[in-house]
């Protein structure tokens, strides 16, 4: 039987390495490149912008918007649905898929990071990680300066606070957020007179 390539323990959330890795080095390297060419594009610069992300994700659907600076790990494992919007300084840490829904839109400074690495210094040291995917609904608006941790999911409809840190998997149809974020009310009819 032949070993599975650290890629490979990557998708099946297993522990793997990825500083040491060429392949993953080398998927890295060409995901930078691409990110840096972005950030420095002229914002008039449209269909550039939209054919880079395009090269760059793993699957977009109709339209999207991601304003710069935008950085990931290896963009061919984000999938975003139609009507995407990012501001400024999103970062998704892509070592698993992480999948977003239609009409989703994500404040500045957000992070969605499916990496880990093991509470072990040795283990740590020795470049092991791992990655859980991360799932975002349709119809999700995120807050400025939200975390989102390794293997959540967020459901549809969900609106998550300025300022949080998602642990835990969040239901759909609430307003959620702190650090740890909770589920603090659930959106209501009333609140379509806002
Ligand atoms: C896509 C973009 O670029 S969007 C632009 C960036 N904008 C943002 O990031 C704004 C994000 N908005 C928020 O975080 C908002 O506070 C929301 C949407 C969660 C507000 O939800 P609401 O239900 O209307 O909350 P409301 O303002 O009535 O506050 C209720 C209570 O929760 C507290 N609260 C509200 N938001 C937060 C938060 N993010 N973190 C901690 N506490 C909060 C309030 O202080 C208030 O506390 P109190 O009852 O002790 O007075």
């Amino acid at each position: 039987m032949t070993e599975r390539t650290e890629k490979e323990k990557a998708t099946q959330s297993l522990l793997y390495n990825a500083s040491y890795d060429k392949e993953l080095i080398d998927e890295r390297a060409y995901c930078k490149a691409l990110c840096y060419e972005y950030n420095r594009l002229h914002p008039a610069k449209i269909g550039e912008r939209t054919t880079l992300i395009q090269k760059l994700f793993g699957k977009t659907s109709g339209s999207f918007l991601i304003e710069p600076p935008f950085i990931c790990d290896y963009g061919y494992n984000i999938e975003i649905g139609n009507n995407f919007y990012a501001n400024h300084n999103c970062i998704i840490l892509d070592g698993a898929k992480i999948v977003f829904g239609d009409n989703v839109m994500i404040a500045p400074h957000c992070g969605f990071y499916t990496a880990g690495h093991p509470l072990d210094a040795e283990r740590r040291n020795a470049g092991l990680e791992y990655a859980y995917p991360i799932k975002v609904g349709n119809n999700v608006w995120v807050g400025g300066n939200v975390v989102v941790l390794p293997g959540v999911t967020i459901g549809d409809n969900t609106v998550i606070g300025a300022g949080s840190v998602v642990t835990k998997n969040i239901p759909s149809g609430v307003v959620a957020f702190g650090n740890p974020c909770r589920v603090i009310r659930e959106i209501i009819d009333e609140d379509k007179k806002f």
